[in-house]
Formats: structure tokens, C-alpha cells, sequence
């Protein structure tokens, strides 16, 4: 069954038309990964289905609810969460008072915001699970600034999983991360359950090929090709949209 369904979506900024006709299924518990070039439309796309942007024509549905047209916090309602290709955090605060805060802005009304958090026991619990669960328990009381680039996008995808979305969009993981941390990272992923969807945009193919079930190929703005990772892996269209040269020709999985 599909939890995520982006049907026939087209996006325009002032004329430049940066999605056509997108279409994309995303099953329950799939990992789905969309690549493709600089400039082919994948952070437009995760802007267009997190109603962070608004649509020119098409529906994203989750769980069988349309949700474009509908207010930001939808998405949010309807279980999905997200990461940024830039980091969105509090720097002069703790790991844990980043942790704090997500949870807290994600269930509102399950707090009180004059209580300080020091004195809410069910906040502090689920900080501690969610810290020690991903492996971030032991760097809690460091000052986000200080800690490495690598760290803070894993504290970032952390953030992302406190509200325990359904859905989760991860925008290029590894980007910009060392070699040890990418593998870190890439072990997290392998180890979310399947209890959470994931579409994840991402360039290191080695990523890539290490948690995909599924691959949607964009290339200017439009599916150029959706498959198993075999599929795509051998795709010499594919592999020419990458390294350039060849002619391309359309193809649907
Ligand atoms: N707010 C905007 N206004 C105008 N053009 C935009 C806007 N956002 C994106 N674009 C254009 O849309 C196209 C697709 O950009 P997008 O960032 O979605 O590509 P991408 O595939 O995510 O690229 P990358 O891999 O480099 O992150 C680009 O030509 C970009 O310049």
C-alpha cells in the first residue's frame, strides 16, 4: 500500500517550470531514494510535497489524505517530518536542549512551558531514549556549535525522528559529512524501523545502493526513471545523466 503519493505535480517559479508531470509512489516502510543532477528539481520536490512550497497543479496524498492546498502544519499532522540540506538547529545550546525543544514544538499540548524542563520527568524520558537510542547520549550536554558538522546533521536527523513521524524526508543525509560519519549515518538509516517511511534524497551512491528499495531518477524536473536499485544500477541512460554523454531516451520502471 502506498503511504506517500505525489500524483501528476507540476512546480513554476515566476515561468521557469522546475517540475513536470512528477509522479511518485512511496510504499509503507520503503526506503526511497530520489537522485538525480544539481538542478533537477529533488529539495523542489521535498518542498512541494511538505507544503513548504504551494503547487501549480497535482496532489500529494498521505495515508490517502491530500495534503497541498492545506495549511504547513498538515504535513506535520499527518506524520511527516524532514530534514534540510542545511542544518536547522539551536548552536548555543545543548544536544539535549535541542531534543528538549523538538519534542516539546512537536506535541505542545502534552507540556507545560512554564514548567521548567529540568522538572518534567516524561520529557526528560523520552530526551534520554531518543539520546541513548541514537547513540548521541554520550554528547548530550555539548554545545551544538561545538560539535563537528557530521555530528550536528546527525543530531539534526535525531530532531527529525522526535515527533516519530510515519514519513520521514531526509535532504542529502551525508552531504558534507567524513567518511566515518557518512558510515554512521548510513547505519542509522539501516536501522530505522519499518514502522517509518523514508524518502531520501542523496548524491554518494554507495548511500544510495546501501538503503534503497526503491530509486526515482529526476532530470530536469521530470521522472526520468523509477526501479529497483539493479534496475538502476544498470541503466546506461542513467549512468549518462551522471557522467554526461549518450543520448537519453525516457523510460518508466
Ligand atoms: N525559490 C526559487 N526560486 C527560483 N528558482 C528556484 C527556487 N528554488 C529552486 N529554484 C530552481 O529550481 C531548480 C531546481 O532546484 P533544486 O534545488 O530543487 O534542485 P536539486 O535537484 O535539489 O539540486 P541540488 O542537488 O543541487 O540540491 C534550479 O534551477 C533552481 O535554481
Amino acid at each position: 500500500m502506498s503511504l506517500l503519493k505525489v500524483e501528476h505535480l507540476h512546480k513554476s517559479f515566476k515561468g521557469l517550470q522546475v517540475l513536470k508531470d512528477v509522479s511518485l509512489e512511496v510504499k509503507q516502510g520503503e526506503r526511497h531514494v530520489i537522485i538525480g543532477p544539481n538542478g533537477a528539481g529533488k529539495t523542489t520536490l521535498f518542498n512541494c510535497i511538505t507544503g513548504t512550497l504551494p503547487i501549480n497543479q497535482g496532489t500529494v496524498t498521505v495515508n490517502g489524505k491530500q495534503i497541498n492546498g492545506l495549511p504547513g502544519y498538515t504535513a506535520v499532522r499527518v506524520g511527516m517530518s524532514r530534514t534540510f540540506q542545511k542544518n536547522n538547529l539551536f548552536g548555543a545550546l545543548t544536544v539535549e536542549e535541542n531534543v528538549h525543544l523538538a519534542i516539546t514544538a512537536c506535541q505542545p499540548y502534552r507540556f507545560n512551558f512554564y514548567k521548567p524542563f529540568y522538572k518534567n520527568t516524561q520529557l526528560l524520558e523520552e530526551t534520554e531514549e531518543l539520546l541513548k537510542e541514537w547513540e548521541l547520549w554520550e554528547r548530550r550536554t555539548r554545545i551544538v556549535n561545538e560539535l563537528s558538522y557530521g555530528e550536528q546533521r546527525l543530531l539534526e536527523v535525531l530532531l527529525a525522528l522526535a515527533s516519530k513521524p510515519k514519513v520521514l524526508l531526509l535532504d542529502e543525509p551525508t552531504s558534507g559529512m567524513s567518511p566515518a560519519e557518512t558510515i554512521q549515518t548510513t547505519k542509522l538509516i539501516q536501522r530505522m524501523p519499518r514502522s517509518i517511511t523514508l524518502l531520501v534524497i542523496e548524491h554518494d551512491m554507495e548511500v544510495v545502493f546501501s538503503i534503497a528499495d526503491r530509486i526515482t531518477v529526476l532530470h530536469h524536473g521530470e521522472v526520468f526513471l523509477s526501479g529497483a536499485p539493479e534496475q538502476i544500477k544498470g541503466d546506461e541512460n542513467v549512468k549518462a545523466i551522471y557522467f554526461g554523454g549518450g543520448t537519453l531516451q525516457h523510460a518508466q520502471g
